[in-house]
């Protein structure tokens, strides 16, 4: 599933509307048919007792879900807000349009609020779909309804044509508490900046009424790309999000505001997308298996032995960290490769033997206290001769010399390097792109916290807009880089980003980054490529969160231990 811009959105109408010559009204009549479809389904819903859409072809995670048009376990197409229909042959048959019909239309009451763009002729497509379906709507203009143009005022037209009510913000009576439900049809792409005058004050009304609102395309007030919400913003139960998911959809706080991201076809075709160049993906199993090209079924020869699987090289952990060091040797275990080799101060071997039976374990160094020294970057080089792969960082703390350290480790191991943690800290101080001799491909794995230090911006600048500056960082600096955090980034230095959505909020909690870093050195040894490894880690890491949380009483129980159980 494709991530757009609103200016890559805006390309993308005009292209289907100019080259391929389908009416622009054609488009919208689609969108509000959209709308409409899923409002009723969400009045189904709300009849029985149930907000969340239909789970066919979603993607969910600690409440948060995209769904699509396409079933991902079957790959059919699924109508998501269909209704579905007996398939027993019982004799000639004619079946009403599902998709628009409501039992219990009689009992709701829409208001549709109409901003001056193509976004309130989306809403007034909607509403005049809605009143066939028999559900009562009432047009809020914000603007007077002479100020529209184009499509969107063939829609005030047809609207009115159809003797739909209509109120004009600020002129005429209008009380939130008489209806059931309000359209947001507002503000879409086209906005700019924070709602303005009567746009701002419906917002604010619309949110503090308490009343289920569906958002046409994003919530007004929300920025498209970067996910800012505005003051105010609206904060939708559903987002009815047209043609392509918007960049800001899934990027935090719009993903809050957002709730329930529904993606409908309007009838803009999805190849239009490759051929413009869009190379930013929600990170599905699809997107994995066609795109990425992951072996999700992770099938193993029944000739393998543990040196089909690869071996992992750990270095990580210091006395008073030593489990980060744990964690991510366990992980990578459990991801599936043969060996892992966790190379540890001296100092601390005695501690550690038997916390894993199934590690190989490599004192380095030799200092008394148990932290790591610049010298062990020899010791670390002959180990990786023999090794797949090295995932350096976690628990780590800094020293002396730690710089040229990570400098030797980045210029003379031969294979693919992991580094978290301590070890990007090093990295942040230093200005790498002087490094040489690199051939294999290094993932970073950064928090925001340790993404603001790299970048060289503050922690609040990184999460403005995760997506656009992971891209950036990525392309710029030659790595994959993996910014953690809710609906983790992976981006190539080719400049492709998959956004993922698995995951849970009960995952904040220490260690489950190290786990991370195990997960993707432990796939990297197995043989798949950098961007495969770091984006089916990140994948498997998030659902094995998932599974984890609901194991707990409470998932604020959950422990970084419980990930790599549920591996
Ligand atoms: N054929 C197509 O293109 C298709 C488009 N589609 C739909 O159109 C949407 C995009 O439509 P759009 O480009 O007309 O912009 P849209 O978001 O409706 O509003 C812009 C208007 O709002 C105003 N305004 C701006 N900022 C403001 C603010 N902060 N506070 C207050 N007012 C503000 C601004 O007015 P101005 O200030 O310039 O007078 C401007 O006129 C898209 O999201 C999708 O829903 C789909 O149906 C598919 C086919
Ligand atoms: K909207």
């Amino acid at each position: 599933m494709y991530l757009v811009t609103a200016q890559q959105m805006r390309e993308l109408d005009r292209e289907t509307i100019e080259r391929l010559g389908i009416p622009a009204i054609a488009l919208m009549e689609n969108a509000g048919r959209a709308i409409a479809e899923e409002i009723i389904a969400l009045c189904r819903r709300r009849g029985r007792g149930s907000a969340a859409p239909a789970s066919a072809g979603s993607y969910e995670a600690g409440g948060y879900s995209v769904v699509g048009e396409y079933s991902i376990a079957d790959g059919h197409a699924k109508a998501s807000g269909s209704g579905g229909v007996d398939a027993a042959w019982k004799g000639f048959m004619v079946s009403d349009d599902v998709a628009l019909t409501l039992d219990s239309a009689a009992a709701e009451h829409w208001l549709i609020l109409v901003g001056k763009g193509n976004n309130g002729g989306d809403g007034l497509a909607a509403a005049r779909y809605l009143s066939e379906a028999g559900v009562a709507v009432t047009l809020v203009y914000a603007v007077p309804p002479e100020s529209l143009t184009g499509e969107a005022a063939l829609q005030r037209d047809a609207a009115a044509a159809m003797g739909l009510s209509a109120v004009v913000y600020g002129r005429d009576r209008l009380d939130f508490a008489e209806c059931s439900g309000i359209l947001d049809a507002l503000l879409g792409t086209g906005a700019a900046g924070a709602p303005r005058g009567a746009y701002a004050e419906l917002i604010a009304a619309a949110n503090s009424s308490g009343k289920a609102i569906v958002s046409a395309d994003i919530p007004s007030g929300l920025n498209a790309d970067t996910g800012e919400t505005h003051e105010p913003c609206i904060h939708a139960s559903v987002t009815v999000c047209l043609a392509f998911l918007k960049r800001g959809l899934l990027q935090y706080p719009g993903a809050a505001a957002a709730g329930h991201v529904v993606v409908r076809s309007i009838g803009i075709p999805a190849s239009l997308a490759r051929e413009a160049g869009v190379t930013t993906y929600l990170l599905t199993p699809e997107v994995l298996r066609t795109r990425l090209d992951v072996d999700l079924s992770r099938c193993r020869s029944p000739e393998g032995h543990k040196g089909t699987y690869g071996h992992v090289l750990v270095a990580a952990g210091t006395m008073p960290m030593s489990g980060a060091g744990l964690l991510s040797a366990r992980a990578a275990l459990r991801s599936g490769c043969g060996l892992v080799t966790w190379a540890l101060p001296q100092k601390l071997l005695p501690f550690v033997i038997g916390a894993a039976p199934e590690l190989m374990l490599a004192a380095v160094g030799s200092s008394p206290d148990g932290s790591w020294e610049a010298g062990t970057a020899a010791e670390l080089l002959k180990l990786s001769v023999e090794r797949d792969v090295m995932a350096v960082g976690p628990g780590l703390g800094r020293f002396t010399g730690d710089n040229d350290w990570l400098r030797r480790l980045w210029e003379e191991t031969a294979c693919p390097l992991v580094i978290d943690a301590d070890a990007l800290n090093i990295l942040a101080e230093q200005d790498y792109s002087s490094w040489n001799n690199r051939r294999q491909p290094v993932i970073l794995t950064p928090h925001p916290g340790e993404m603001a230090r790299l970048a060289g911006l503050s922690t609040a600048e990184v999460q403005h807009d995760r997506i656009g500056l992971a891209l950036a960082y990525a392309q710029e600096h030659g790595v994959i880089l993996v910014l953690k955090g809710a609906h983790t980034v992976i981006a190539t230095p080719e400049g492709q980003a998959y956004v993922n959505t698995t995951g849970h909020p009960g995952m904040g909690t220490g260690g489950a980054g190290d786990v991370l870093t195990g997960v993707i050195s432990g796939l990297l040894a197995q043989g798949l490529k950098a961007v495969q490894a770091a984006a089916f880690g990140v994948y498997l890491h998030g659902l094995a969160g998932e599974r984890a949380a609901y194991r707990r009483h409470n998932p604020a129980s959950l422990i970084a231990g419980d990930i790599i159980e549920e591996l």
